[in-house]
C-alpha cells in the first residue's frame, strides 16, 4: 500500500481532504485554528516533496447551495500565513472545467484551496458521479480529515474508489488512530464520558452503543432538553429534537440495565433570547417557560458534574455544556474544563475532542492541563464505540 511516507509527489497535483471545519466569529474570524495546525505536516509534505496540494473541506452546515458565509475565502490568508507565505488560491467551485483550469496551471508548491465541498448537495449523499469529478483534479487522495472521518460522504470515503493505487492517510489520521488506540483498549476506571453541544440528532444515536463502555455519562449543553421533554418537562425554546424523544427514554432505561450513572443537568442558565445581553434566571431544567431557552448549566448541576469528573479515572470530553462562546453562558464548560484539568493533575487520563470542544479548551487555556486533544468529535465517539469510520475504511480499501 501506498504511503504518504514513501510516495513521491513531484510534479504531482494531490487532492489532500481535510477537516477545516474551523469556529468562525460574526466577523468571519477563525477563533480556533486548531484543524488548520494539525493539517499542516501533511500539506507540507506534498509541498515539499515537489507537488501541489488541493485541499478540500466542508465548513459549516450549508444546506441550499452556496453562501458566504460557509465560504472557504475566509480560511485562504490563514492558511497562507501557516504555510509562511506559501502561495494559496481559492477555487470559485470545487469541481468542473475552471477549477481543473486553476489546477493544472498551478506549479510545484503552490496550493488551491477548493470551495465549500458542502455547497454540493452530492458531497453529503455520497454521489459517485460528484466523487468522480473531485478526482480528475488530482493524481492522489489523501485522506487527513479525521474529524470527518464519521461521514460517508464522497471526499471522505466513495472518491477512494478511483485512485485504487494512489490513496493513502495523512499524517494527521494516522497520528490519531495511533494514539486513541492506545487509550481506548484497556482504559482506567471509572470512566466517564462528558456529552453536551448542539449536534443532537447526530450523537444521541452514539450513546447506546457508548453506554456499554462508560461507568459515568454526564449529559449537559443542548443535549439536556431532549431528555427533560422525553420525561414530560417544559423546555420551552430550547434546542430539542422532538424525533429523537423515544431514543432518550431507551437511553435513560438502558442505562439503568447496564449500571451506569446517568447525570443530566437539573438547573440550567435560562435566558430569553440567544444573546449576550439577554436576561438571565436559573430554572429547573424541565420548567422554562415559552420565550426562554436553556444556554447554560446551572449551579447545582455544575456541582454534581464536578464532583463525578473529579472522581473520574478516564474521561472524555465532546461537547460544551453551555454557549462558551457567550461569557454569560461560559460558566457550566470553564467548570467542566477546571475539573477535568483537576482529575488528570490527579493521574487520570483525559480525552477531548471536536472542534468547538476544543476551541473551548483553548478559550480557557486548559489544552496544557489534558492527557490528549483530538481534532475529532463525533468520529471520536463512533471509533470509541468500536466502529470502523468510513473515511478510515476506505483509504485501507475495506
Ligand atoms: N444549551 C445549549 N443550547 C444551544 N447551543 C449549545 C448549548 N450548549 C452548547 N451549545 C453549543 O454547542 C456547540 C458545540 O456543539 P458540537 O458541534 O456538538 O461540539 P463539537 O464541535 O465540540 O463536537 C457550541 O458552539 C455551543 O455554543
Ligand atoms: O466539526 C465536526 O464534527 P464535530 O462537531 O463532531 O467535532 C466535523 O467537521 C464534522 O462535521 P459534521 O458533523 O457537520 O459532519
Amino acid at each position: 500500500m501506498q504511503t504518504i511516507h514513501n510516495y513521491d509527489f513531484s510534479g504531482k497535483k494531490a487532492l489532500i481532504r481535510v477537516d477545516f471545519n474551523v469556529p468562525l466569529n460574526d466577523k468571519f474570524e477563525i477563533t480556533d485554528d486548531t484543524r488548520m495546525q494539525k493539517a499542516l505536516p501533511t500539506i507540507r509534505k506534498v509541498i515539499e516533496g515537489g507537488g501541489s496540494p488541493l485541499v478540500m473541506s466542508h465548513l459549516g452546515r450549508p444546506k441550499n447551495g452556496p453562501e458566504d458565509k460557509f465560504s472557504m475565502r475566509h480560511l485562504v490568508d490563514h492558511l497562507s500565513k501557516l504555510l509562511d507565505g506559501a502561495t494559496v488560491k481559492i477555487a470559485p467551485d470545487c469541481i468542473g472545467d475552471e477549477v481543473k483550469k486553476i489546477a493544472d496551471e498551478l506549479k510545484p508548491g503552490e496550493v488551491l484551496l477548493l470551495e465549500n465541498l458542502r455547497f454540493h448537495n452530492e458531497e453529503k449523499g455520497g454521489d459517485e458521479e460528484f466523487a468522480k469529478k473531485l478526482s480528475e483534479l488530482g493524481d492522489c487522495w489523501i485522506n487527513d480529515a479525521f474529524g470527518t472521518a464519521h461521514r460517508a460522504h464522497a471526499s471522505t470515503a466513495v472518491i477512494a474508489k478511483f485512485f485504487p493505487n494512489d490513496k493513502m492517510f495523512g499524517y494527521l489520521i494516522e497520528s490519531e488512530v495511533k494514539s486513541l488506540d492506545k487509550v481506548v483498549k484497556e482504559p482506567k476506571r471509572p470512566l466517564t464520558a462528558i456529552m453536551g453541544g448542539a449536534k443532537v440528532s447526530s450523537k444521541i444515536t452514539i450513546i447506546e452503543n457508548l453506554l456499554s463502555k462508560v461507568d459515568n455519562l454526564i449529559l449537559g449543553g443542548g443535549m439536556t432538553y431532549t431528555f427533560v421533554k422525553a420525561n414530560g418537562g417544559e423546555v420551552g425554546d430550547s434546542i430539542c429534537e422532538n424525533d429523537y424523544l423515544e431514543t432518550a427514554k431507551n437511553i435513560e432505561k438502558l442505562a439503568k440495565e447496564k449500571g451506569v450513572n446517568l447525570i443530566m443537568a437539573t438547573d440550567v442558565l435560562a435566558a430569553d433570547a440567544f444573546d449576550e445581553n439577554a436576561n438571565t434566571k436559573i430554572m429547573q431544567a424541565n420548567e422554562i417557560p415559552e420565550g426562554w431557552q436553556g444556554l447554560d448549566a446551572g449551579p447545582n448541576s455544575i456541582a454534581k458534574f464536578k464532583e463525578v469528573i473529579e472522581n473520574s479515572a478516564t474521561i472524555l470530553w465532546n461537547g460544551p455544556v453551555g454557549v462558551f462562546e457567550m461569557d454569560k453562558f461560559a460558566d457550566g464548560s470553564k467548570a467542566v474544563g477546571e475539573a477535568i484539568v483537576k482529575a488528570t493533575e490527579k493521574g487520570a487520563f483525559s480525552l477531548v475532542g471536536g472542534g468547538d470542544s476544543v476551541a473551548c479548551v483553548n478559550k480557557f487555556n486548559m489544552a496544557d492541563g489534558m492527557s490528549y486533544i483530538s481534532t475529532a468529535g463525533g468520529a471520536l465517539l463512533e471509533y470509541l464505540e468500536g466502529r470502523t469510520l468510513p473515511g478510515v475504511a476506505a483509504v485501507r480499501g475495506e
